[in-house]
């Protein structure tokens, strides 16, 4: 495991009770949980979706990326995840970090005011310099791909 960055992490309002900041649950965590700060409760139908606030603001070092990734226990038991995995947090984003939730179960899920709603895994990134060519190199796989090679 590469050693730890540095993450800034702001809180954006004010609370008369905090939430816990994320943290890593376990020794070798590669996510930290996050948690809906909202006021009292937010139901979430069927197929519903929210932006749900977690409270914070980061300042990623240059060259990482926060990942905000479903947690599976929701997932599985309660059919909530994350639209759209991995939700990227760029390096200059200073804004609120939100979860995108949506409810794929056929039951209402009643959101709770500190529940982890889901993790957050830093991140490198590598920017690419992208340089037009009229021709690419030949390869074994050439066009194929979408299931080529068999089920
Ligand atoms: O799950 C997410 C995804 C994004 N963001 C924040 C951080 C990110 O840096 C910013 C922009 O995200 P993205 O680039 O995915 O959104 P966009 O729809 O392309 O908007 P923009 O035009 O603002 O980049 O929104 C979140 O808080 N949670």
């Amino acid at each position: 495991m590469s050693s730890p960055v540095t993450v800034k992490v702001r809180r954006v309002r004010t609370h008369s009770e905090p939430l816990p900041l994320p943290r890593y649950e376990t020794a070798l965590a590669a996510g930290m949980d996050l948690r809906a700060d909202i006021d009292g409760e937010l139901t979430l139908g069927p197929l519903e979706r929210a932006a749900v606030p977690t409270g914070l603001a980061l300042a990623l070092p240059p060259g990482y990326e926060a990942q905000v990734r479903p947690r599976s226990g929701l997932a599985l038991k309660h059919g909530l995840t994350v639209l759209n995995p991995p939700g990227t947090v760029d390096a200059d984003y200073r804004g609120e970090v939100h979860v995108l939730l949506v409810n794929l179960s056929n039951e209402p899920f009643i959101l709770r005011r500190g529940e982890r709603i889901a993790q957050m895994v830093v991140a490198p990134v590598t920017q690419a310099v992208l340089e037009e060519v009229a021709v690419l190199e030949a390869t074994e796989r050439g066009e194929g791909g979408f299931g080529s090679t068999g089920r």
